[in-house]
């Protein structure tokens, strides 16, 4: 049987997602992520078909019959070539579903900044895999009590099973509870052994011109300064297991630490970054562990401090965008370390009914991601071809192919978006473009006949 390119791009898919959550058990893996892979076919062609019929037109008659009876056969799940051209085969498809218990906790598979302005937390690379149609999750359990000082562990080279069970299968989101910057009535905070002065000027060189600190006024700067204690660890020794529940953020002040996901190696970081965000932020497991790599210094600051000073100002725009990211379909398969460095990189702009967002024929900047309000997508020689909701997006075609933009998007209502630039698309997506261009209505991100 000859496979059509986008069972090709479906098998590299599937591929890469085994690769990137590599499952323990895979037949389950592959029979939830077929499933999930189907409904959201299923779903994204009927949306698709009705707007389309909607306007008595084919939308992207793109693909050729070879193409639909192909896509036809994989959509049924079924390998045998299939010769009806189901439209909902054609229309295309937001792939992938994180169905592996670690999924909440997985990994992106290389190196980048996770934090502009000097804050990194190392690097990453871009990694492979796709999008589904996941559901949206609310649950939170706020859970902060004080949690026990940090037990660093000495690390002996053989890793123990990663703990399946904590939080597993859980949606993460920053919880309610986050951050009351108002209400710290209860709450007292840590104030560590006095700091000698040697300390308190390490300590300033550390994370005082720190873009995270910087954002914070100075009483909340004394209060994290107060707090952050000092913790000197041997080289190897495990500063945090993948798996387990969040404690301490980390500032390095000197060292270097390596980040672990799955028992890979996913990046490195050096003084002056911090690490153990995710965790405080988002109430889920440890996304990776982490390992020192040299003798490190480290500054250590307590969940509660951090949720209660930090998050709410220096991860503003992660809170900002948490719900937006995790409700659009298309980023379903990033993880929560890929969806924080994602919403770093977000900016908002805001349209008026009548407004243009994007023309025909400019070169294109931008990718968009609809937080609320609804767009036509309009061709000059075909008028509106498409009409757009929350959770959409649009923008992407012009950067997946180096086109100029190919239709007119206008706001019908007041419309606000997140945009992300054209670096960040490359950067950023990582999975979710693979999906784009699984999606891509011209097919030429997928080298199929263009319009
Ligand atoms: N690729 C990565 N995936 C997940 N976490 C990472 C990665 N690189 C660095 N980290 C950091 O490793 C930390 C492990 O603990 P947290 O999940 O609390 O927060 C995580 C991030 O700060």
């Amino acid at each position: 049987m000859v496979l059509s390119k986008n069972q090709k791009i479906e098998l590299e898919l599937y591929e890469a997602e085994i690769n990137r959550q590599k499952p323990s058990d895979l037949l389950q893996f592959s029979a939830n992520y077929f499933n999930k892979r189907l409904e959201q076919q299923r779903s994204f062609a009927k949306k698709q078909e009705s707007v389309a019929g909607s306007k008595g037109m084919v939308l992207f008659p793109l693909v050729s019959e070879q193409e639909c009876a192909a896509a036809g056969a994989w959509s049924n799940n079924d390998v045998e070539e299939k010769k009806d051209d189901e439209a909902s085969d054609v229309t295309f498809k937001s792939p992938f579903v994180s169905q592996d218990p670690h999924s909440t906790s997985s990994h992106s598979s290389g190196d980048q900044g996770l934090f502009k302005g000097g804050f990194n937390v190392g690097q990453e690379t871009i990694h492979r895999a796709g999008s589904p149609m996941g559901p949206r999750s609310n649950d939170d359990g706020g859970d902060d009590s004080n949690s026990n000082p940090s037990q660093f562990k000495r690390h002996t080279g053989n890793f123990r099973p990663l703990p399946t069970n904590f939080n597993a299968g859980r949606r993460t989101s920053v919880s309610a509870e986050t951050f009351q910057l108002g209400s710290l009535d209860n709450w007292t905070p840590p104030h560590y052994v006095e700091k000698t002065p040697e300390q308190l000027d390490r300590l300033f060189k550390a994370v005082g011109g720190n873009f995270l600190f910087n954002k914070l006024d100075a009483d909340s700067k004394k209060l994290i300064i107060n707090a952050l204690e000092e913790k000197r660890v041997d080289k190897g020794t495990e500063i945090i297991k993948q798996g387990d529940e969040g404690d301490f953020f980390y500032v390095v002040e000197k060292g270097t630490v390596d980040f672990f996901v799955n028992h890979h190696k996913v990046n490195t970081s050096n003084a002056g970054s911090s690490f153990g965000e995710l965790a405080l932020m988002y109430n889920s497991p440890r996304a990776s562990t982490v390992i020192a790599q040299t003798d490190c210094v480290l500054w250590a600051l307590d969940r509660l401090t951090f949720r209660k000073i930090l998050l709410g100002s220096s991860f503003q725009k992660r809170l900002m965008y948490d719900e937006l990211l995790k409700s659009m379909p298309i980023l379903q398969s990033l993880t929560t370390y890929d969806r924080a460095k994602l919403a770093d990189a977000l900016d908002t702009e805001l349209y008026e009914p009548g407004q243009e967002i994007v023309h025909e024929g400019d070169v294109g900047e931008n990718f968009y991601l609809i937080e609320y309000g609804e767009c036509d997508i309009l061709k000059k020689d075909q008028g509106v071809i498409n009409h757009l909701k929350a959770h959409d997006y649009f923008g992407e075609i012009a950067l997946l192919n180096d086109l100029p933009r190919q239709a007119t998007v206008t706001a019908t209502k007041r419309t606000k978006v997140a945009t992300l630039g054209k670096s960040g698309f490359q950067r950023l997506l990582g999975p979710a473009v693979e999906v784009l261009k699984l999606n891509d209505p011209t097919g030429k991100s997928r080298g199929l006949a263009t319009a």
